[in-house]
Order: C-alpha cells, then structure tokens, then sequence
C-alpha cells in the first residue's frame, strides 16, 4: 500500500477501492453507545492499548481513575448539551453545564512512539460548552467545499468537507491535483482564539496554516496517509483539534523492510517479535469533543494515521490540524 501525501491516493479513495490496510485495522465498535446521533464511546482517552485496564479499574478505582471518573461527567454533559441543542437548535449554546464539569484542569499526556516521534494528546483542551459554540460557528461560517479530486488518474469526490485558512505569501497547498483557496485568518475570527490556545499549551511553536475537516456522519473518513509533505519540512508539528461527534483516530508505523531472523527454534520467537511488534506499531485514540491532539517528531516520516468510517459515528465532526508552512 502505498505511503501517500495528506489529501491525495489512498486517504481520499472511495470506500469500495479502501486498501486491505483499510479494513483490517479497525478496533472494534463493541464498547460504543449512541447518545443522540452522536457516538460516545465508554473509553477514555488513552491509546487502546492502555483504555482496556482503565475500563477494568473502572468500578475499583473509580475514587484514583481520574479519565473514567471524569468521562461519565463528560457523557452526561454532552447529554444535557445535546437535549438543549434538540430544544433550541438555532441558539448558540448558551446553556450552562451541570456543575460537576467545572472543576478539573485539562491532563496532558506525552505519547512516545520511539525514534524521535511522539503524540501529545489533551482530552479536554478547551471547555466543554465553548466547544460546542466553535463548532456551532464553524458548522456554519466557513465555507466548506467537498473537492472532486484525482487518485490513480480517476477523479472522486473527497469523502469529507474541506476548507483551508493560512497567512499570506505562504506557498500554496496542492494535493491530488486540487489546490484549495487560501482564505485569511481575518476571515473567521474565532480560529485565532483556537490558534491562540494552542500557542499557548504549546509554547515555542509556531503555526501559519489550517486544514479544516468536516466529517458529517459515518460514511465520511480520512484513509491512511502521512502529512509529510516538503513545505511542512522532516518533522512537522500538526496540532489537531476536534469538535463533535467522536471518531477513532488510528496510527500506524510504515513499514519498512527488514530481513527476517534466522533462530533456529522453528519460527517461533520470529512469531513472537512480530506479534509484539504489530501491538506495537499502532496505536488509536478516540478523539473527543474539544480535545487536542499533537503529531511531533518524525510522526510523519514514520508513521501513517486515519479515521477510517465508523457505522455508529452518527452525527458531524469538525477537526482542525494546524501546521507551519516553512
Ligand atoms: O480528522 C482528523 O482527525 C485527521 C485529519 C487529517 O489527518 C488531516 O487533515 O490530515
Ligand atoms: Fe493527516
């Protein structure tokens, strides 16, 4: 399968042409509930490889697990916010949370995926109600398109909305042979107040461009890609923020190639490397309603990512990702 730029190949093929990679990465849906067209899966914000032992501390630990205490607070808040959303679809949310979802200060956890890339993610990077007033104003102010684009010599419909906002004098983005309008920042005030959050959980770094995703329901995903493209440099810096509907956000290693090792015991630790390795080299988060996530390092040279279609994830999401055009 071949290793492709953001927004081009692979991650924009219509789901019948999905590579094998596609289809056999998917974890499985079985911990899911749908809360009004919206999924709200009953994880918390670790990698997978870690949500099974939270979920199992779960009615142990409930007093010392701060992810699980905290999630069905969450749950319930984006109950409450969903009821008044049905009650007053065209308000700008201007309801209160109940008051349990005031209080605690946003966890940021440090990934290291080996080699020199790691993730940063932060579950509740910005609050909960003015979460859903961006997203209410992004839902309805920026100007989303959905580009018919050109994989492997055919043209398609990309399988989500796009739009992309960046500083002036930039060079331009192209991909699949689309090359999106750059509009201003001056365009849509609010996507500052995000940039500026993120500058300042993320002090020293720098961001001059954004690509605006909006999934609107579960048929609309992004395939496996890697944003390492050359105006982004070797280890570009992508700052993901995500309103609505939670979807899975799946990594993966590249693969490279390696000759396999000659033990003598009939395969069998070969088997064993290679299953340790498979667990290894993915990783997936399911990224919540206003939370953030950081691609750093050698992310992108070694790692590819998606968020592949998911039958249960009803309603929209907006995802951000900031980058810096060198
Ligand atoms: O929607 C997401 O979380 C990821 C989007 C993405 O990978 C991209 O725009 O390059
Ligand atoms: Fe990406």
């Amino acid at each position: 399968m071949p290793v492709t730029n953001p927004h081009n190949s692979t991650a924009d093929l219509p789901s019948d042409s999905s590579s094998a990679a596609n289809r056999s990465h998917q974890p499985s849906d079985g911990t899911s509930k749908v809360l009004g067209g919206c999924q709200i899966t009953g994880e918390g914000d670790e990698s997978l490889n870690k949500k099974k032992k939270c979920c199992e501390q779960k009615l142990k630990e409930m007093a010392a697990c701060d992810n699980c205490k905290d999630d069905s607070d969450f749950k319930r808040g984006l109950h409450y916010h969903q009821e008044q959303r049905r009650m007053s679809l065209t308000s700008t949310v201007a309801v209160d949370p109940p008051s349990s979802l005031d209080a605690p200060p946003p966890t940021r956890r440090t990934i290291d995926l080996g080699h020199g890339s790691d993730l940063i993610y932060i579950q509740r990077f910005l609050p909960f109600q003015q979460s859903w007033t961006f997203f209410d104003y992004l839902d309805n102010h920026i100007p989303w398109t959905r580009p018919t684009i050109r994989v492997f010599g055919r043209s398609c419909l990309q399988p989500r909305d796009t739009c992309y906002v960046a500083s002036s004098g930039l060079a331009a983005l192209v991909y699949s042979g689309y090359r999106p309008h750059a509009y201003s920042w001056d365009d849509f005030p609010p996507l500052r107040e995000i940039l500026d959050a993120i500058q300042k959980a993320l002090p020293g770094s720098r961001f001059n461009s954004l690509l605006l995703n909006r999934y609107k329901g579960c048929n609309d995903y992004v395939g496996w890609h890697a944003d390492d493209e050359k105006l982004y440099g070797p280890t570009p810096e992508i700052a993901s923020v995500s309103f609505g509907c939670e979807r899975d956000f799946l990594l993966k290693k590249k693969k490279r190639e390696e000759p396999a090792e000659k033990t003598g015991d009939g395969g069998g630790s070969e088997k064993k490397r290679l299953k340790r390795s498979r667990r290894e080299d993915q990783q997936s988060f399911t990224l919540k309603h206003g939370s953030l996530l950081v691609m750093r390092g050698y992310t992108q040279r070694d790692w590819i990512h998606s968020v592949p279609k998911r039958a249960k994830a009803e309603g929209t999401r907006i995802n951000l990702t900031f980058r810096l055009v060198l």
